[in-house]
């Protein structure tokens, strides 16, 4: 097997969250054994004292890496966050510690817009209030309410790969659909946008939401919102909990002025399956609550695991950050007779030329150089033809550079 920086058994994987076991497979065919893995996330203190130690660290949505916590992460080279959202990740405390940061960007789409749509349905026909009442014995057979979702109007908020696949697969059961983006989007299918998030709310019998946590996203459906919407139509959740107001969600849910709704995602959720599960909306007959489970199919977390255990094999074996959600993206060859060094530094000017004089003044040629920076940093590939220990000397000048970052070498 071709070595990497150093030995393959010496890199230690750290996964958290009980990612799924095809990520272990993948980093095991990959020659990888030191994998340490644990079902739950872990307290802030063990955390640190576990990252200190590792080189890759997996995580889902659940696990805080701060700038605090990556402080402490000496080794740390790349980050994956096995699920899509990386709001969970100071990605600019990484960056300029030059680290990258990995996910999944599409491998749970649909098992989120699959339950979103079995889940508008649900809604439409006021079930969980009826599957409740059934539960408690009672039976009330009625039509009252409950509605076709065909014809209805689907408002969808965050017209990306997850509303837009929630809009196609409405449109199938003859849905209308309406979204709003802060950004241009390509209408699928028959879908349209709407003059506005407030024009969405006015018209949607069902209102979807798929942003990302961001500053603007924050408490972005609060009571003024609410109030906008159709009397008796139902919100849907399955984003992030800091999303919606959910005290003003409830309140307008136990008014009746919002009809039903689905919540997946919680402003404060439980730390791991042993802890209970606390919420304004517990209790209401006519909200469906499911444990932060949008993703969670064995096809999706399968999936996810191949996915971005295969991107930082890729990274820890050849320098590649393609897909890297917080730094610069290079796509690099194979290099199978150079030694390749890795350059991360601050984007700061002359940087290049310092990186250059040291070959030319060591007198060795570059076989083939990648450069990609952003704003704040830059990332630096070269391959050379020199001995095993050759490369480690030019390693360590790279690294006596002001303002680097990072330095690896690649056999
Ligand atoms: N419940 C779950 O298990 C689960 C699973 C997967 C993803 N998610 C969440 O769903 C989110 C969306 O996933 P995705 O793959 O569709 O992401 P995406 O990036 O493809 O789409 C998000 C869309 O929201 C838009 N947007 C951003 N800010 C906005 C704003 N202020 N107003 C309106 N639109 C805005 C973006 O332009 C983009 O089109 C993720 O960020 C994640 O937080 C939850
Ligand atoms: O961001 C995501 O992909 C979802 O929120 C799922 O996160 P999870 O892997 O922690 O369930």
């Amino acid at each position: 097997m071709k070595k990497t920086s150093f030995p393959k058994q010496d890199i230690r994987v750290l996964l958290l969250e009980g990612v799924s076991r095809s990520a272990v497979e993948t980093f095991k065919a990959a020659g990888y054994s030191q994998i340490e893995y644990h079902e739950k996330s872990l307290p802030e203190a063990e955390l640190k004292l576990r990252i200190a130690e590792a080189h890759f660290v997996g995580i889902r949505s659940r696990t805080q890496l701060t700038a605090a916590v990556l402080g402490e992460a000496k080794r740390l080279l790349a980050v994956g966050c096995f699920c899509i959202g990386t709001n969970q990740v100071d990605l600019a405390a990484a960056e300029l510690a030059g680290i990258p940061v990995f996910n999944a960007p599409y491998s749970n789409t649909r098992s989120v817009a699959e339950l979103v749509i079995a889940e508008a349905i649900l809604l439409l026909r006021r079930i969980p209030q009826k599957n409740a009442e059934c539960h408690r014995g009672g039976w009330s057979k009625s039509a009252a309410g409950s509605f076709e979702a065909r014809d209805k109007v689907l408002g969808i908020v965050g017209y990306g790969h997850i509303g837009t696949q929630v809009g196609l697969l409405a449109e199938g059961l003859g849905m209308r659909v309406i979204y709003h983006d802060i950004e241009t989007k390509l209408a699928l299918g028959n879908a349209r946008t709407s003059a506005g998030l407030n024009d969405l709310l006015e018209r949607a019998d069902v209102v979807t939401l798929h942003v990302p946590e961001t500053p603007q996203t924050k408490l972005m459906i609060g009571a003024d919102q609410l109030a906008r919407m159709k009397q008796g139509a139902t919100l849907i959740n399955a984003s992030r909990g800091t999303v919606v107001d959910i005290d003003a969600l409830a309140a307008a849910l136990r008014s009746g002025h919002i009809g039903g709704a689905a919540v997946d995602v919680f402003p404060v959720e439980p730390k791991g399956n042993d802890d209970a599960f606390v919420s304004p909306l517990v209790g209401m007959d006519n909200v469906i609550l499911t444990p932060h489970v949008g993703g969670s199919t064995l096809e999706a977390q399968d999936n996810i695991g191949i996915e971005v255990a295969s991107k930082l094999v890729r990274y820890s074996d050849n320098g590649s950050t393609l897909s890297a959600v917080n730094f610069p993206e290079a796509s690099l060859p194979e290099h199978p007779t150079s030694r390749r060094l890795l350059h991360i530094h601050r984007n700061v000017p002359g940087m290049l030329s310092r990186i250059n004089d040291i070959f030319s003044r060591e007198n060795v040629n570059i076989d083939g150089q990648y450069l990609q920076t952003d704003a704040n940093i830059g990332y630096v590939v070269i391959d050379v033809s020199v001995a095993e220990e050759r490369a480690a000397e030019l390693k360590d000048a790279l690294a006596a550079i002001p303002g680097t970052l990072r330095t690896r070498v690649l056999y």
